[in-house]
């Protein structure tokens, strides 16, 4: 169980002036699904680099459960928009490398835990055996998911994880990552961001809604759990919901 709170949050980089964010107070509760969006600059990624401990605010606290974030942690698992695997290393290789850092198991033991992750995203044993760059975006997102999975951190930090594949391949990672999530045993704690909307309500409990440095909105996502995107989407409250997202992500809501 994690709670990511941020209380009292200025960050302002160093050699500028203006608040990247300014006054934040946000609480992600334990298994909470979070959505960050909002426009170019808006503070997404400084939000989310202060929960992965990458940054430090200038002034106010990140806490996980009540203890300040101090830097990075194996608490924390993170996937980025680029496919971050080690191109030197095969897809099963680059899990059981991340795997041998957390656990002290036997070789064999190991091995056998990435492979059947690998099988669970969907990846046989051929693609297991290919190098990062031989594999497609949406499959490469693949790996770094099943490798966020498999370590098993509490809290899951995501920048734009989804946004340099196509719609299709987009929507099926969408699906893999609620359908592992729900899986779960103890729900994790998600903080995403991303520039889609639909993505946003689809993936989330909350949305929030940043626009210079500050919450613009915070959105309850009501539909209930497993979602078809194919039905949510007929709902009324869906319409009304990427309405009120759209508005605010633009700056016209008053
Ligand atoms: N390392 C840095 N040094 C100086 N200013 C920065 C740095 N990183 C971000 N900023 C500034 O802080 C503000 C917030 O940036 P941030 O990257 O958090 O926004 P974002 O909402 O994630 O944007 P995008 O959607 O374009 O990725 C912007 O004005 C940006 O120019």
């Amino acid at each position: 169980m994690s709670t990511i709170t941020f209380e009292d949050i200025n960050v302002v980089y160093e050699k500028t002036e203006h608040y990247a964010l300014k006054n934040l107070n946000l609480e992600i509760q334990s298994g909470q699904i979070v959505s960050l969006i909002g426009p170019s600059g808006c503070g997404k990624s400084t939000t989310l680099n202060l929960a992965s401990g990458l940054l430090k605010p200038t002034s106010g606290h990140v806490k996980i459960n009540g203890q300040e974030i101090t830097g990075p942690g194996l608490d924390r698992g993170v996937v980025f928009q680029s496919y971050s695997l080690f191109p030197w290393m095969t897809v099963l290789e680059n899990i059981t490398f991340a795997l041998q850092q957390k656990e002290k198991e036997r070789k064999e033991i190991i091995t056998k835990k990435a492979a059947e992750i690998l099988k669970k995203v969907g990846l046989n044993e051929k693609v297991q055996k290919s190098f990062p760059s031989q594999l497609s975006g949406g499959m490469q997102q693949r790996v770094a998911i099943a490798r966020m999975f498999v370590l098993d951190a509490p809290v899951f930090l995501m920048d734009e994880p989804f946004s340099a594949v196509d719609e299709i391949t987009r929507n099926q990672l969408q699906d893999l990552l609620l359908k592992l999530w729900e899986e779960g045993e103890t729900k994790k704690t998600v903080l995403v961001v991303t520039h889609n909307i639909d993505e946003a309500i689809f993936l989330s409990d909350r949305v929030v809604v940043l626009r210079d440095g500050q919450i613009q909105q915070d959105i309850l996502i009501p539909f209930k759990r497993p979602r078809d995107r194919f039905k949510i989407d007929q709902e009324e409250a869906y319409t009304k919901i990427r309405h009120d997202l759209l508005k605010a992500v633009s700056g016209e809501y008053n």
